[in-house]
């Protein structure tokens, strides 16, 4: 048995390893981390960057560790399916982690928790809960998690063969029913990450007890209701199948469809704050079975505005599991979080926090009377214009005028989406922005977190949000799973309270900064958010 365990751990430690200990330090961990690949050099098989290494097993040419054991473990699914796994194996070591590997043939698969903790610094994994505590180890592949078969073959035909890191850890740890804080990049996968184990959840409840009275089992909540519609799309394609269905509660749509379809018997309810509010104060909706609440842009929706909501809506349902997600998760929202569940268990993956590194950021210093004017020069300019772009402004008011103004001077087609518009607007909107019939959507903060805009691959940043955070998730939507894409954000004397986390951030990735904003006397006013949010008396 212990021969065995060594064997199956050696084979686990060989999936993420690059040609031994002396090298790994040299070696790049993360495809981020690896250069472009110049004309006529090799490119990683996996992530087309500079492919620096070759895999010795495949003789693939690959940039880092991470996209290594995304080839392994394909090369590894082509030649040796995996047979479906019936139970995890528990291994007898102090801290009780468990690691279940791919190819796991029902008892061999234990590795020491030394290994599961280098498997998770080699996917860029951080990991923090109750001392003494387990967490569950990450897994390789959906099919080490036991979902149901419906579900696996549904990832599958989304195109999501494997987890991506943030997947990796979150699933396994929700399926065990922690409470979770998670953090991840922009573009990394959250969604899936409380998408799988909510579905598993919920159908598998109907499927071991098949009632006529279907309550709610699971709610999402998301700050816009372009994101829930987003999720409860993705729900749908994912739950196919399953006794598995959704309610979207936003506002702009009736009521009463949304009363109607949730009386009907629904397993998870995905909406927006305030129209949950309404729709539990003025009907009389069943929540006692709600077993998993999801908090997605969590940071976002704990603000002022939404937390009071937020609170009376955790304080209707019976203790259930909470799963927190962002991609810009600070101290602040880690105090908040454990007010609203305890025993969490925070994840992070990447770099959350900081723009997406696959996103290049160009900062233009523009006094605010020639902003219009730079627009319309990058708009006009075959090498500087990528549509499907989204520009970001600060106000309602000001994407209806940006919009006009650029079919006005342009003659390119753009329209605006925003949160005075009905919903009938919203959605078409973004449907002819989706379809290519429209290539410039200008959007307020509607469209700057959460949602996948898939095609888009830059983004213009014309009116520099307030917060950094806001920042980060506007710059994300320039780029999906490591894609890359560009950010043009328009930055002047208004934005100074920003200058100082801005000119970190781009220090840090070796970006241009312009000579305006190097030089401003307003550099070391404003101190830097997290430096904010000191505790007091520190
Ligand atoms: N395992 C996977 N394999 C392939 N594609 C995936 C996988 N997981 C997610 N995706 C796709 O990656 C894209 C980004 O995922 P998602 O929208 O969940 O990102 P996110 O982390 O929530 O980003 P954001 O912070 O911007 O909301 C989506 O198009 C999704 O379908």
């Amino acid at each position: 048995m212990e021969g065995d365990q060594n064997a199956s751990t050696a084979d686990c430690a060989e999936a993420v390893d690059i040609g031994g200990d002396a090298e790994e330090c040299l070696v790049k961990q993360r495809c981020q981390e690896q250069r472009e690949a110049l004309p006529g050099e090799p490119r990683c098989v996996i992530c087309g960057r500079y492919g620096e290494y070759i895999c010795d097993l495949t003789d693939d040419d690959i940039c880092s560790i991470e996209c290594k054991t995304i080839l392994l473990s394909r090369h590894e699914k082509a030649h040796n399916p995996a047979p479906k796994l019936t139970h995890h194996v528990k291994i007898p070591i102090k801290d009780e982690c468990f690691y279940v590997r791919d190819n796991d043939r029902g008892g061999s698969g234990a590795v020491t928790s030394i290994q599961i903790d280098s498997l998770r610094s080699k996917i860029g994994l951080c990991v923090k809960g109750v001392k003494g505590a387990s967490i569950p180890a990450p897994v390789l592949s959906f099919s080490s998690c036991d979902l149901p078969e419906k579900l696996e073959n549904n990832l599958e035909t989304a195109g999501y063969v494997i987890p991506t890191p943030i997947q990796m850890q979150a699933i396994p740890a929700a399926l065990d029913n922690r409470n979770l804080l998670v953090s991840a990049d922009t573009g990394s996968g959250k969604t899936a990450s409380f998408l799988v184990p909510v579905i598993s959840r919920c159908s598998g409840i109907r499927l071991r007890c098949v009632t006529e009275l279907r309550n709610p089992l699971a709610m999402v909540l998301a700050p816009t209701r372009e994101l829930c519609i987003q999720v409860e799309k993705e729900a749908k394609i994912l739950g196919k199948g399953l006794p598995f269905k959704t309610a979207l509660v936003v506002g702009g749509d009736p009521l009463a469809g949304q009363v109607y379809r949730i009386q009907n018997g629904v397993e998870l309810i995905v909406g927006t704050p305030g129209r949950l509010i309404d729709l539990l104060t003025k009907h009389d909706i069943e929540l006692n079975e709600v077993s998993v609440l999801v908090l997605d842009e969590v940071d976002c929706i704990m603000q002022r505005g939404f937390r009071d909501q937020v609170m009376q809506i955790v304080q209707a349902l019976s203790q259930p599991q909470v799963l927190m997600f962002s991609a810009t998760v600070s101290r602040e929202v880690e105090r908040m979080a454990s007010s609203i569940a305890k025993h969490i268990i925070c994840i992070s993956a990447g770099n959350p926090s900081t723009p997406s590194s696959s996103v290049k950021q160009v900062i233009i210093w523009v006094e605010s009377k020639k902003k219009k004017q730079k627009l319309f020069e990058i708009l006009m300019s075959k090498q500087h214009f990528k549509p499907p772009v989204v520009v970001f402004v600060g106000s309602r008011l000001g994407a209806d005028l940006l919009s006009e103004a650029i079919c006005t001077a342009t003659g390119i087609k753009a329209l605006s989406i925003h949160g005075e518009k009905t919903m009938k607007e919203r959605r078409e909107s973004l449907q002819l922005f989706l379809t290519g019939e429209v290539s410039i959507l200008v959007s307020t903060g509607v469209l700057g977190r959460g949602v996948d805009l898939l095609k888009v691959h830059q983004v213009i940043i014309f009116d520099m949000p307030n917060s950094m955070e806001e920042y980060v998730h506007q710059v994300g939507r320039a780029s999906r799973m490591g894609e890359e894409g560009t950010a043009i954000a328009f930055v002047n004397e208004e934005d100074k309270k920003l200058f100082r986390e801005l000119v970190q951030n781009l220090k840090s990735i070796g970006a241009a900064i312009p000579r305006e904003l190097a030089n401003s006397k307003y550099l070391g006013a404003y101190p830097s958010s997290h430096q904010k949010k000191r505790k007091f008396g520190s």
